[in-house]
């Protein structure tokens, strides 16, 4: 195993100082490390960030290798920055068995890119009927604490409350995607003024926020850990706000394209912009904003969602909703937040670690502790090329766009995964 003595580095954006990488761990931090057997990286200008995690990735496999494997999306994941993943279940077979997510969390081992922790069904089939099999996920190798129907959401109150009751044995925590189905029934677009003007059907802000107001209640009824998906919506920053002061064990996500989007991108009938939840109004991504800042929002997740070009180059009703996240999560993180790098190891790294229960992640690099971290030039920017992504899929919202901030280097326990910007295997 290769040691890598990083120079002048920034660690979370303090002093500049030297950290000594060996066996898989930080093994010294200080200034004028000595070390002959190591590689030196000269990290003059770079910061270091505990590794980022995902606690919300669409990986495709099984059954949509073409859109993303997960060795692609570890490999994207990797060149944003991450060092961890948590898979959605909405995968075909879905992920409602110990043998689909032992499939996805030895596929995730082989890949080596990443760890890749899958998230578990809540119910057979994601079909809203039956609870999956919770316990046996759990006790299966791939040790899955989070079960999420994400792409649906578990709309029967008798099935979340059971879930929620379940899963409390082993620390779990259900993820809602907080859409009352029967209020959003054929909708394409957040429901609202630009709706209006267009003529499509909305999506409106009270779907998501009823189902979250239900469910913080059910998970303060029931005493269980409770998570919230992709929220986007200033009326829910408000119900979580509530929830928080109860005291109930919630916490919530917020994307980044959810930070930055607005509506009006509807109207230019590019289904690149068609997501689930819808992209709000700029009053929206004010709170959610505000929310991150405050902790009302305890994390950002990607909800990377690679879509192969026949599902997003058709007509925007066919689209299916969905946008890449892995490869640009950080440098909207920047655009957003400004260089508040405490603040943006917080939300994308150890609060995900913590949620997720993921060991050795979300962890600030000091002497003993694993070496999963990230190295960050903030002062670099980058086009945006979709072709250019390590993904398998095109459809990024930021095509052509110039971001703030580069991944240089990114190391899973030790070992680059990223070094000069490129990923090593
Ligand atoms: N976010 C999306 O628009 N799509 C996700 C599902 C989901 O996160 O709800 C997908 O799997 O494509
Ligand atoms: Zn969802
Ligand atoms: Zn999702």
């Amino acid at each position: 195993m290769t040691a890598y003595l990083i120079r002048n580095v920034s660690v979370v954006g303090a002093e500049p100082t030297d950290l000594l990488i060996r066996d898989g761990v930080v093994a010294e931090t200080g200034a004028g490390l000595t070390a002959p057997d190591a590689t030196v990286l000269d990290a003059t200008g770079l910061v270091a960030l505990p590794g980022l995690v995902d606690l919300h990735t669409h990986l495709r496999e099984p059954g949509r290798e073409d859109a993303e494997t997960v060795e692609s999306g570890s490999r994207a994941a990797a060149l944003g920055g991450y060092t961890a993943v948590c898979a959605m279940a909405n995968t075909s077979p879905v992920a409602d068995t110990a043998g689909v997510v032992e499939q996805v969390w030895r596929l995730g081992r082989e890949a080596g890119l990443v760890d890749v922790q899958p998230i578990g069904a809540v119910t057979v089939g994601l079909a809203g009927g039956q609870l999956a099999e919770l316990g046996a996920m759990a006790d299966s190798a791939a040790r899955v604490r989070i079960f999420s129907d994400d792409g649906h959401c578990v709309a029967d109150p008798k099935l979340m409350r059971r879930a929620l009751e379940y899963v409390k044995a082993f620390d779990g925590v259900i993820a809602q995607h907080a859409e009352e189905p029967r209020l959003t029934e054929g909708a394409q677009m957040h429901e609202g003024e630009v709706s209006t003007r267009l003529g499509l059907t909305g999506w409106p802000a009270v779907a998501e926020e009823a189902i979250i107001a239900r469910d913080v209640l059910l998970a303060e009824h029931v005493g269980s850990r409770l998570h919230i998906c992709h929220v986007s919506t200033a009326g829910s920053v408000e119900v979580l706000r509530h929830a928080k002061a109860r005291g109930v064990k919630v916490t919530a996500e917020v994307t980044p394209h959810h930070l930055l989007l607005t509506d009006e991108k509807a109207t230019t009938y590019d289904p690149v912009y068609k997501v689930n939840p819808p992209l709000r109004t700029a009053a929206d991504i004010a709170a959610l904003r505000g929310a991150l800042a405050e902790g009302v929002i305890d994390i950002i997740a990607t909800d990377h969602a690679p879509h192969a070009v026949e599902d997003k180059e058709c007509e925007w009703a066919y689209a299916r909703p969905g946008m890449l996240g892995l490869e640009t999560a950080l440098s909207i993180a920047l655009d957003v937040l400004g260089p508040q790098w405490d603040l943006i190891a917080e939300r994308m790294s150890r609060a995900p670690a913590r949620i997720a229960g993921l060991e050795g992640h979300g962890l600030d690099p000091a002497p003993g502790v694993p070496a999963n971290l990230t190295l960050v030039d903030p002062a670099a920017r980058r086009v945006i090329e979709p072709a250019e992504l390590a993904s398998r899929s095109r459809n990024t919202p930021y095509a052509r766009m110039t971001l703030p901030g580069r991944i240089v280097a990114t190391f899973l326990r030790g070992e680059p995964t990223v070094l000069d910007g490129k990923a090593v295997k």
